[in-house]
């Protein structure tokens, strides 16, 4: 990596599919919180020298707290979000200062330094670049009374993941323009790709799941363990 990279971890949500009292990201899997394995994480990474910590309003203070408590000495922010995970992206970006971010969701503890790198290589290439990987399942479009109205070629679709980077200006360029024009999209990439700006995809890893509803957890805890065990036996990524 040639640059100095930025990372955002959006972590406002209410995990309202998971359905917990407390938001998912708060949720221990094995001995720490999800949302601190991800910091640690992206602590971790020697091209990343600032990271933005985005939560709901309520939860700022505790986590100050834990980035004390946790010694994450590249958090440099820790900002309250909004609404839609698009605006807490918005919140992130503002307290920034690296020409290149990535955008993390806070609820995405596996993924892996390789997958990361490959992602930000990509993007130093090509200026946007996300991971992803291809859908292994058969997609059909069904409509309001169930019936099947389409099967797209499974070759051309791909499940997108996070990190989604970018250089800095066009992502907040891409933001701004979004909010203006009240768009709300899903995820980064598709602010930056209304501006008509190409968006690659970087090959990821199956592993790197979103951790959204209760079966996840069961899931993650076992991958979690998995990535233990080979790392103690010196298979694996090491950190
Ligand atoms: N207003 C929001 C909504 C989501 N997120 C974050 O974006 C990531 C991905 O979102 P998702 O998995 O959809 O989380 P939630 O919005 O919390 O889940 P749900 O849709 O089930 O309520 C999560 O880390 C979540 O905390 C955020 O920072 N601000
Ligand atoms: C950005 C994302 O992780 C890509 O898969 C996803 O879009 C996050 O939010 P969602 O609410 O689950 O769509």
């Amino acid at each position: 990596m040639g640059a100095d990279w930025g990372v955002i971890i959006v972590a406002a949500g209410k995990g309202t599919r998971m359905g917990t009292k407390e938001s998912k990201q708060y949720l221990q899997l094995a001995d720490k919180p999800i949302l601190v394995h991800t910091l640690e994480f992206f602590q971790s990474l020697d091209w990343v020298k600032e990271a933005v910590l985005v939560v709901g309003s309520d939860d700022v203070e505790r986590c100050r707290d834990w980035v004390k408590e946790y010694g994450m000495s590249k958090v440099t922010a820790v900002v309250a979000g909004g609404t839609e995970r698009q605006h807490s992206v918005h919140c992130g970006l503002q307290e920034l200062s690296t020409d290149w971010v990535m955008v993390h969701d806070g609820v995405r503890p596996l993924v892996t330094a390789e997958a990361v790198r490959a992602c930000c290589t990509q993007a130093e290439q090509s200026g946007a670049s996300v991971l992803a990987v291809p859908v292994k399942d058969t997609i059909k479009q069904v409509n309001e009374a169930g019936v099947i109205v389409s099967t797209p070629d499974r070759r051309s679709l791909w499940a997108i993941q996070t990190p989604q980077a970018f250089r800095r200006v066009l992502l907040l360029e891409a933001h701004e323009r979004a909010l203006a024009e009240r768009f709300v999209g899903t995820d980064d990439a598709m602010v930056v790709e209304r501006m008509g700006v190409n968006v690659t995809v970087a090959e990821g890893e199956y592993t790197n799941i979103k951790i959204t509803t209760p079966e996840d957890l069961p899931w993650a805890e076992f991958l979690l363990a998995k990535r233990r065990a080979d790392r103690a036996e010196g298979k694996g990524e090491q950190r």
